[in-house]
């Protein structure tokens, strides 16, 4: 079957012009990465700050051009740099943002927020557009009265959910997560992970996670690539990673991690629902 996302060899640099006292400089943020993600599954980019994930996560979002290598979603090459991106293309991978604060826009409504994907991208009319927002709404776990709210009056944990039934109004193949819970307390991180996973098992959701918990990644990932420095130093399935990481920064990584145990967390979720 064909990937979903494949990248070849990957690199993005980034040119900062001199000035009078600095010469000019280039960083090669992503120095040439490959991977391919099936249907259906989870490939976890981990890694410290500044290791080139977020990069990574805007060429395969198609914001970034890439400065070398191929990158094919559905086993179409696309390269922003030189042809523009169509609709059909642009509809295929979406982005979930971390900070579920700052992506929303405060002075729109919810059903304006989840409108606007089709409003921008398709000729859906007006009424289809309000319907396919309300069964979205139920669908990350929220109301049909939550259409006309505004992101200020929910919780961090419900804004996210309006971030990813925002990121699904397009009926996209792939969903690039950046930190998508990371800036929120543990039990609702749990909640949102669930969520995803049911998200994905129902829509057949193929997902870039980037994180830099390795518990939360250990928790939701079929394939993992730790990036260091710009560079893929190890990828493979979740197991072979976590059992028997071969790089000495991997090994360091998983050393300095305290485990949070989110099997735990989400089994206390379930037993409290029981009993309410
Ligand atoms: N627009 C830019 N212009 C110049 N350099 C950049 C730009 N964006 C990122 N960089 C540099 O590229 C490298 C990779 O950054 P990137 O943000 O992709 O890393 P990251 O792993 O996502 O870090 P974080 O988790 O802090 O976001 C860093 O050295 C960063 O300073």
């Amino acid at each position: 079957m064909t990937p979903v996302l494949e990248a070849r060899n990957l690199k993005r640099d980034y040119h900062i012009p001199g000035s009078l006292f600095k010469p000019a400089k280039t960083v090669h943020a992503v120095k040439g990465v490959s991977f391919t993600v099936e249907q259906g599954k989870t490939l976890a980019i981990v890694g410290e700050s500044g290791c080139g994930k977020s990069t990574l996560a805007r060429m395969v979002t198609m914001i970034d051009p890439i400065t070398e290598g191929d990158m094919l979603i559905d086993g179409r090459k696309v390269d922003i740099a030189h042809e523009p991106l169509t609709a059909e293309m642009r509809s295929k991978v979406q982005i979930v943002f971390q900070n579920p604060y700052g992506s929303l826009n405060p002075r729109k409504k919810i059903g304006d927020i989840l409108t606007e994907p089709l409003v921008i991208n398709t000729k859906v009319p007006a009424g289809e557009r309000r319907d396919r927002a309300m069964a979205m709404l139920k669908k990350v776990g929220l109301e049909e009265k939550h259409y006309g709210r505004y992101p200020h009056m929910f919780s961090g944990g419900q804004r996210q959910r309006v971030a990813i039934a925002r990121a699904l109004m397009l009926n996209p193949r792939l969903l690039v997560l950046d930190e998508p819970v990371s800036a929120l307390d543990l039990s609702v991180q749990a909640q949102v992970l669930n969520l995803l996973a049911d998200l994905q098992d129902e829509f057949k959701l193929t997902y870039v996670f980037i994180s830099h918990d390795l518990s939360v990644v250990r928790h939701i990932a079929d394939d993992v690539m730790v990036m260091y420095f710009g560079e893929a130093v190890e990828y493979g399935s979740r197991d072979q990673v976590f059992g028997n990481p071969q790089h000495s920064y991997t090994k360091t990584l998983f050393a300095a991690t305290p485990r949070v145990d989110v099997d735990a967390i989400r089994a206390r979720i379930e037993r409290r629902k029981r009993v309410a």
